[in-house]
């Protein structure tokens, strides 16, 4: 037993005495909605990757990309899948809490966003909460579901009891077999028509994201003008969007199929998956990725 001490004399100028020495690590703050909101407002682009395992996301971090997304696009680059329509919320759940550790570990900054799969939201409000609320759990900030005004009122169910959420139109992939392929959306008057619809729907439900994929540019650029309060993420839309994201895998080159034409491959012209990275979020804050001539349509 030791003797008790005697508190220590308060310093001048503050109740609790001595206040430890500043931090030595330096102080990154954490990407936010507000810090995303004044990205835009400053004409920032916000740039975003798929990580799928903690070591990946760590780099992505230090790389400098804001954003992560977990992407269900994991079944196809990870699992093997030939859609995303095989991948679990088990699974989403899985990958989300890893990255989420990879962050941890070192410390990181990116605002993370994991895609709620195929049949984890579409039953119900109720559904789509209890599946929002596995990938929260294993870290995600914000939830990311596929598909147009009928998402709407789930959108809205999730963004008042405190999920964020980010929305996708254009090509989604979880609907592919009722596309009937890959391919671009939204290139007649009645579709693009629509799409404008759907966003605002989305928009005014409180989505403070929408990834846009495969739309033509222009309607990406018209889209994104009518949304200020809901933040633009284009892949294959062209460069008038508030952001862009690829998956990971695809801009170091590695694809078990067919490159799409919104890809390039950032490792080229790299000398590490680090300096790739660091190229692709230049190469997106500076415009010159994506180039419209090149990967929009
Ligand atoms: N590795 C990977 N990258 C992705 O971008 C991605 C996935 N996986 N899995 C989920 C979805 C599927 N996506 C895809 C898949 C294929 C094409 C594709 O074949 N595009 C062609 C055809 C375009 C057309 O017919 O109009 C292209 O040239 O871009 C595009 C997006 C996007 N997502
Ligand atoms: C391609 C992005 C937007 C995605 O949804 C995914 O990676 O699953
Ligand atoms: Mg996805």
């Amino acid at each position: 037993m030791t003797a008790p001490q005697a508190p220590a004399p308060a310093a001048a100028g503050t109740p609790y005495g001595t206040l430890p020495p500043a931090s030595p690590l330096p102080q990154r703050r954490p990407v936010s909605l507000p810090r995303l909101a004044q990205m835009r407002e400053a004409g920032e682009k916000i740039t975003m990757l798929t990580a799928y395992d903690a070591t990946f996301a760590a780099v992505a971090d230090a790389a400098g990309v804001e954003c992560i997304l977990v992407g269900d696009s994991l079944g196809m680059v990870c699992q093997g899948l030939p859609s995303t329509v095989g991948v679990t919320l088990d699974t989403m759940a899985y990958h989300t809490a890893s990255v989420a550790r990879g962050l941890h570990r070192v410390q990181g900054t990116a605002w993370l966003i994991a895609d709620l799969p195929y049949g984890s939201y579409a039953e119900s409000r109720e559904q789509a909460l209890r599946s929002a609320c596995a990938l929260m759990q294993a870290g995600a900030h914000m939830v990311k579901l596929e598909g147009g005004g009928w998402t709407a009122p789930t959108v809205e169910f999730l963004v008042q009891r405190g999920v964020p959420v980010c929305a996708h139109l254009g090509l989604t992939p979880q609907t592919v077999h009722a596309l009937g392929g890959y391919r671009v959306q939204g290139k007649d008057e009645a579709a693009a028509r629509l799409l404008r619809k759907e966003a605002a729907e989305l928009q005014d439900a409180g989505a403070a994201m929408l990834v846009l994929e495969m739309v033509p540019a222009a309607l990406a650029r018209e889209l994104t003008a009518a949304l200020p309060h809901c933040h633009t993420i284009g892949i294959g839309a062209g460069s008038g969007t508030a952001g862009q994201v690829l998956v990971l895998h695809d801009m170091l080159g590695m694809n078990l199929g067919k490159m799409a034409r919104f890809v390039h491959n950032f490792m080229q012209d790299a000398g590490s998956v680090r300096g790739a990275i660091e190229a692709y979020v230049q190469a997106v804050k500076q415009g010159r990725f994506p180039d419209d001539a090149v990967h929009a349509w």
